[in-house]
């Protein structure tokens, strides 16, 4: 394929290793970060040790704090900042990119923004020029960084409104162990992405109580429920929460000690205080205000979502987590719907 100029928005884990994919897919590559002291041991030492240790990262990645010279003339930009910062992110990149630029913008954060409950590609559209609102796409999937550095095989989807968006975003970073699906459900693959955080948590703190096999079954099984509940309320196909962004990434986020939500709910299982956990992360935890944003959207909505109410009263009202797992046991009885 042709090669392309991408830029990437944040170089925390996850902006790292789409960049090394890019990269060693042979196309040019920016990488932006709002910390400059980051620059120099990208760029020279060819890694990015704070997150993702020792790894070798393809020299084709060039990182810059100029966001300016990292925009320009880019046919895709990545936008991999935290959920929170994402809308003033893109503010910035609308005021650097030129006019007559049309890059494809890809929404590679997993969250749902606090008070606006937007997606994060709905606050991508808010905030860029309305000539690239057609050009907007999303990638997401079981895709733990530390995995797609080291080149194990790793499976996700990218999709738009407009498959050939999709499929652009699928032919710039497909290769042989980074593999890529398409598709156009923005909304379903948005959902998987952000609300498999939360459930995270909760399998994280199950590990830490001692549970086993059968209760995790159970988290995943109606977490996915709650999922696939809350997302067809907002127009998702509930057949994506089967695929890559639904149940795929929801097991690789709550069972791998590579999640920081599932080591989040591990830590917090063990008593330790929200504020502690959030400190001595480092690294953002996205299901902790993910949490209490699919919690406000399940009583906007009238959607049944009690395992997520009970992490939402753990995370923020101090619920005793032994008590939540009762109460969730003693719920009436009901009949097994989805
Ligand atoms: N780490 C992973 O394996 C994966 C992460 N994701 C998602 O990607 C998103 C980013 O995650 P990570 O890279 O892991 O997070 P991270 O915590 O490793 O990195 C976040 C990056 O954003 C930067 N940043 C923070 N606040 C900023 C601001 N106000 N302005 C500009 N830059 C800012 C940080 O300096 C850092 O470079 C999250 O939504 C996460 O759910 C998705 C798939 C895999
Ligand atoms: O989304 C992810 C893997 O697909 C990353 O999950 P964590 O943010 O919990 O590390």
């Amino acid at each position: 394929m042709n090669k392309s100029k991408i830029a990437v928005l944040g170089a925390g884990s996850w902006g790292t290793a789409l960049a090394n994919v890019a990269a060693e897919n042979g196309h040019t590559v920016r990488l932006w970060t709002y910390k400059a002291d980051q620059v120099p041991e990208i760029n020279e030492q060819h890694t990015n040790q704070h997150y993702l240790g020792a790894v070798q990262l393809n020299a084709n990645v060039v990182a810059t704090a100029d966001m300016a010279a990292a925009v320009e003339g880019a046919d895709l930009v990545l936008s991999v900042v935290p959920t929170k910062a994402t809308r003033q992110v893109a503010q910035q990149l609308s005021t650097y990119l030129q006019t007559d630029q049309q890059p494809v913008l890809v929404a590679a954060t997993k969250g749902l923004e606090p008070g606006t409950f937007k997606r994060v590609s709905q606050i991508l559209a808010e905030e860029v020029p309305e000539t690239l609102r057609a050009g907007i796409g999303v990638i997401s999937g079981p895709s733990h960084a530390e995995g797609v550095v080291k080149h194990d095989p790793t499976l996700v989807t990218a999709v738009s409104d407009d498959l050939a968006v999709a499929e652009l975003i699928q032919a710039n970073f497909n290769n042989q162990t980074f593999r890529v699906y398409s598709g156009t459900d923005v909304i379903g693959t948005e959902f998987g992405g952000a609300l498999k955080n939360v459930i995270a948590i909760g399998a994280g703190a199950l590990e830490t109580l001692g549970y086993d096999a059968n209760a995790k079954a159970a988290l995943f099984t109606r977490g996915l429920a709650e999922i696939s509940r809350l997302g067809q309320a907002f127009g998702a196909n509930p057949i994506t929460f089967m695929g890559l962004a639904g149940v795929g990434d929801l097991f690789v986020t709550a069972t791998s000690i590579h999640s920081r939500n599932f080591r989040a709910g591990e830590q917090l299982g063990a008593g330790k205080a929200l504020n502690e956990v959030i400190e001595d992360m480092g690294m953002v935890i996205e299901g902790i205000s993910t949490t209490k944003v699919a919690y406000e959207l399940a009583q906007q909505k009238h959607v049944e979502m009690p395992i997520t109410t009970m992490i939402y009263q753990v995370l923020y009202q101090g619920k005793d987590i032994q008590a939540g797992i009762q109460e969730l046991m003693g719920r009436p009885l009901q009949k097994e719907g989805f």
